[in-house]
């Protein structure tokens, strides 16, 4: 699914306007009804429903929701913004509308008029939505601090009121919504973790815009979904053994921290790789072969001699430290292997520490940092926007494919585009979790998915892997074992 900006989701209603065709006013009543709808299994025992609405778009949906409410017998009291000028045709027409509807209107021209707000009243906030233009200022700022510092729910519409739909709003004041109702589908602002204390939990609404509006080319941005997911994924053949599914080597683990050289490399065979060989020092050889008998150990005192040319794929990094002997090993296998590998944690931040090793990178090659490894390889970032702006281009510039952790994994590839992953929980976030992932994704890449392939496929694995775990586990009780223990499950669910 594309993530489209402001601009193109109001190209969207034009085209939809002109090609379904429905007019405006048509198309706004069809949002606020699935907003209508929502409210009514929501029910909820409220006090009292206060909408309060600006004179946009936005609040002509605040407008049209109070009226189908009426109609539904759940009473509300709308408060308008006034700046003195009328409002959007869509809003004059649904003012008009509401007037004949037992609906009290209040408008706002000073901050005296605010209403007094109880913990038990639920707030729908219709102020501002995607046309917001510039930070909110004086009586609308006032009003949103107003209804932030009550105790009453706050229910979004489209977006919470003072927030930029497609950029940082770093010194905005926004509204406190405990939830979000947005319409047709995510927009950029809810990828943003600076944003996650302002949307609560976002509910994508779909208002049926046209189908045929074509989104291609239109954006470089996309969340992964089942649908290109399960177009990635292929099932195994009939006539296979394990030399059809490459031989994956993991170099990984320390004295100390043998912990994530065992989670990559279980992560690389659950994902399906035919054979797995872990390069570990040769006295923790003890500690890999128990827990993982499956896979061949191999010491990484060999590394000088050792022929990488009989691995499909590498991944490398998960626990090594950071030691000059580590290095070495990064070092041996940047200049002796020219496939996409894999390189994570202490493997970036080696390269963080000797940035000549950039540009030995094998060509189309997966880096996956969480925030803090991209920053020290690449330099510091003001703000989410500008890491994945930062990703971009050096994904392009590098030949690599970047993938930056976190709520929302997102990967740069070298075309410019970049995916967002949406699957995955905050149970994840949990030591080990990314060595699984790490494991995952050269898993992937040994068996024959492309590296790109192996990105999306890998995140989307790796979260569904977690999200059906903690449906046992719970969030809290999640270890990143559990990651490995599900991906069966996860691949279940993919392939049927
Ligand atoms: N496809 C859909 O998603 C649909 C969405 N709908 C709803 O429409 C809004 C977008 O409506 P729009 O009228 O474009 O914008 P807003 O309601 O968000 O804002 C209206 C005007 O407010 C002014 N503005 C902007 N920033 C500020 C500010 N900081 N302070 C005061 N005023 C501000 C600006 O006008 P100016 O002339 O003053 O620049 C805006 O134009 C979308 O979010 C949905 O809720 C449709 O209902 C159906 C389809
Ligand atoms: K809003």
């Amino acid at each position: 699914m594309k993530i489209l900006s402001a601009e193109q989701i109001r190209k969207w209603d034009e085209f939809t306007i002109l090609n379904e065709p429905i007019s405006s006013i048509d198309l706004m009543e069809r949002a606020a009804r699935q907003c209508t709808q929502w409210f009514e299994q929501k029910k909820g025992g409220f006090r009292k429903i206060r909408i309060f609405c600006g004179k946009g778009n936005n609040g002509g949906d605040g407008l049209a929701i109070a009226r189908q409410l009426v109609e539904k017998d759940i009473l509300s009291d709308v408060y308008i913004l006034e700046f003195g000028s009328l409002g959007t045709n869509d809003f004059q027409t649904n003012l008009s509308r509401l007037h004949s509807f037992p609906v009290t209107i209040h408008f706002i021209q000073h901050q005296d008029f605010f209403p007094v707000i109880d913990k038990a009243d639920l707030i729908i906030d219709a102020l501002f939505g995607s046309g917001l233009n510039r930070p909110l200022d004086g009586l609308s700022l006032q009003l949103v601090q107003h209804l932030n510092k009550s105790a009453a729910t706050i229910i979004a519409i489209d977006l919470p009121s003072g927030m930029f739909a497609d950029k940082p709003s770093p010194t905005n004041a926004v509204i406190k919504a405990h939830e979000t109702l947005t319409f047709q589908q995510l927009k950029f602002c809810f990828l943003f973790p600076e944003n996650e204390p302002f949307f609560g939990e976002v509910h994508v609404l779909n208002i049926g815009l046209h189908p045929d509006f074509s989104i291609a080319g239109n954006s470089m941005f996309e969340l992964t979904d089942w649908k290109m997911i399960k177009e990635i994924y292929k099932p195994r053949k009939q006539f296979s053994h394990k030399g059809t599914y490459g031989h994956a080597l993991i170099v990984a683990g320390e004295k100390g921290k043998m912990g994530a050289a065992v989670l990559c490399t279980r992560g690389c065979l659950r994902s399906g790789a035919g054979l797995v060989s872990a390069m570990v020092p040769e006295e923790q050889f003890a500690i890999i072969q128990t827990a993982v008998p499956e896979a061949m150990a191999i010491a990484q005192e060999t590394i000088e001699t050792v022929d990488l040319s009989k691995y499909t794929t590498v991944g490398i990094g998960p626990g090594t430290g950071t030691s000059e002997e580590s290095a070495r090993l990064l070092q041996r296998v940047l200049v002796n292997y020219n496939r996409p590998i894999v390189i994570d944690a202490d493997g970036l931040n080696i390269i963080a520490a000797n940035d000549e090793l950039l540009s030995e990178l094998p060509p189309g090659s997966i880096l996956s940092p969480h925030p803090k490894e991209f920053e020290r390889i690449f330099g510091k970032t003001e703000n989410h926007l500008e890491r994945i702006q930062t990703a971009r281009l050096q994904a392009q510039k590098l030949f690599v494919y970047i993938i930056v952790k976190g709520h929302y994994s997102f990967v740069a590839c070298p075309d410019g585009e970049v995916y967002f992953n949406s699957t995955g929980n905050s149970g994840m976030a949990t030591g080990g979790s990314g060595d699984v992932l790490t494991g995952i994704l050269t898993g992937l890449l040994a068996q024959g998915y492309s590296a790109k392939e192996s990105c999306l496929l890998g995140m989307f694995l790796h979260g569904l892997s977690a999200d059906i775990a903690v449906k046992t586990t719970s969030q809290e009780a999640l270890v990143a074992g559990d990651i490995t223990e599900y991906l069966g499950k996860a691949f279940l669910s993919i392939a049927n």
